[in-house]
């Protein structure tokens, strides 16, 4: 079984809160399952003493004390029940008070008194630490360790990092880990690991959902430049197309969106939109001998954006080829650059957005069921070497190994420009995210932008609405 990391397990979390199975329904199935290692352990009767942290891992923790009032159990709190951090864990501490089970709180390192139980409980730290146990935790953390208990750690040991299973200075010695849904990398290869299902239904991870979201954050100390400089190769036979994608690029949260055009059209471009630097090369279409300088150009810049609108002339598609043999950066190749990445042999880390029929040209599978299409799209971005975001009503993204599906969306996208949209977003998501997560954030906003535009306004949506859209699209709980 893979490991899933402490971050991807909080956006599968809300996921299935999205999907109507609660964090509330979760920590009861947590709490269940290590009740279910504590029967393992001793029988009805004898001492457990149940030690909780502040956060959802001392949630888990109280609701294994529920499950098990048929032992002598005595529940110790850090710190004061109004400074637990979540109201889940909160009402399942008032629960322990209501079921009159034994409950104290200890605010101070010097009161961590636990006796002799026969088995501990370690719900004090989970998957929400940052840096080594500060205290009490940190005495708690001893004051179970010298125990002659058995102890059961509440989906990490506390004091280790789940991500990397590192131990800081003070960590649990358990006997017994039970972990929830899929073991924490930190955890992978020990033997007393026992992972319990807990009821995360698989398409809090399949779909991407609203916890995927959660991965869209912008520093408060950060620097212009610092969430990309998007660099939009297109434009020629069509004009709306790059304009399109570089407001998208820049509407996804890019700092700088750049357009390199024929100057036959850089100035219809410009006059799109004032937010764009738009740079001209001469001609009327993207030929072989402009392919140098867009090199250098691209080199500044953290993503390119290749193809809206550059058309399919042979001179087009010979500097398409060209560009991707030489480049080495990120990019997503969309519209009639598509059918030259199969012929091209570059460094280059590339998301292709194909829809179905360019998929087809590319050489891939038709498949009109999702679930084939995610089987058989997986094997034909093995075999390309590059990710593939493949548009449809469900959007699959894969890069061979890892796959997302996107339902958000309607027919309404079906109309010219949404995919120059997507090609934009997924631009922007790229100077910051690896390419699935890049792809599969970009598809579930660009979908969700769209609902939005038509639950307001029925279909006959355009794609530059879904601009405006866009950066609500992105917002998340945390914001
Ligand atoms: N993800 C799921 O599907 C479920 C997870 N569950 C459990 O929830 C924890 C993670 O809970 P979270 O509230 O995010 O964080 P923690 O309980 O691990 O800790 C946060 C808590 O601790 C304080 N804190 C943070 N760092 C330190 C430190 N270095 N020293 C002392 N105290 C620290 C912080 O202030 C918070 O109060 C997960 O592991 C599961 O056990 C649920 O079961 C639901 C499903
Ligand atoms: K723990």
């Amino acid at each position: 079984m893979d490991g899933i990391s402490s971050r991807r397990m909080a956006a599968v979390d809300r996921n299935a809160a999205a999907l109507g199975v609660s964090t509330k329904q979760l920590m009861e199935s947590s709490g269940s399952a290590v009740a279910r290692a504590v029967r393992r352990h001793a029988d009805p009767g004898a001492s457990v003493a149940v030690v909780a942290g502040r956060g959802n891992n001392g949630g888990d923790a109280f609701v294994a004390a529920r499950f098990l009032d048929d032992y002598a159990v005595s529940t110790f709190l850090l710190g004061r029940r109004e400074s637990i951090t979540t109201d889940i864990s909160r009402s399942n501490w008032d629960a322990l008070g209501e079921a009159e089970l034994p409950r104290e709180t200890v605010t101070d390192s010097a009161q961590v008194a636990l006796g002799d139980p026969d088995v501990v409980i370690d719900g004090v730290l989970g998957t929400g630490v940052t840096g080594a146990p500060r205290e009490p935790e940190r005495t708690a953390i001893e004051a179970m360790n010298a125990t002659d208990a058995t102890v059961v750690s509440v989906d990490v040991p506390s004091g280790t990092d789940a991500d990397t299973g590192e131990a800081a200075d003070v960590a649990v010695e358990a006997d017994e880990i039970v972990t929830f849904h899929r073991p924490k990398p930190g955890l992978l290869g020990r033997d007393d690991v026992t992972v319990a299902d807990i009821g995360i239904p698989s398409p809090a991870e399949t779909f991407v959902g609203p916890g995927d979201l959660q991965a869209v954050t912008r520093d408060p100390q950060a620097h212009k430049g610092d969430f990309g400089r998007v660099f939009v190769v297109g434009g020629g036979p069509y004009t709306g197309a790059p304009a399109l994608a570089a407001q998208a690029a820049l509407r996804a949260g890019a700092d700088l969106a750049y357009v390199a055009a024929p100057d036959r059209v850089a100035d219809r471009v410009q006059g799109y939109s004032e937010d764009l630097i738009v740079e001209s090369y001469d001609g009327e279409v993207l030929t072989a001998d402009h392919v140098p300088a867009l090199l250098d150009r691209a080199g500044e810049r953290d993503v390119v954006v290749l193809g809206p609108g550059l058309g399919s002339a042979d001179a087009t598609l010979d500097a398409v080829h060209g560009f991707l043999a030489d480049y080495e950066g990120r990019a997503v190749v969309d519209a009639d650059a598509l059918q030259v990445v199969p012929d091209v042999d570059t460094e280059a880390t590339l998301v292709c957005t194909p829809h179905q029929g360019e998929l087809v040209k590319m050489g891939g599978p038709r498949s009109d069921d999702w679930r084939e299409r995610r089987e058989t799209v997986e094997n034909f971005a093995r075999d390309l070497g590059h990710t593939v975001l493949v548009k449809g009503a469900y959007d699959v993204v894969t890069d061979g190994e890892t796959t997302r599906v996107n339902r958000t969306g309607n027919p309404g996208m079906t109309v010219g420009g949404t995919g120059d949209v997507l090609a934009g977003a997924t631009g922007a998501r790229l100077a910051v995210h690896d390419p699935v997560e890049a792809g599969a954030l970009a598809a579930y906003a660009n979908g969700k932008a769209g609902d939005a535009v038509v639950d307001e306004q029925g279909y006959g949506l355009l794609a530059s609405d879904l601009l405006d859209e866009l950066p609500r699209a992105f917002k998340h709980d945390d914001d």
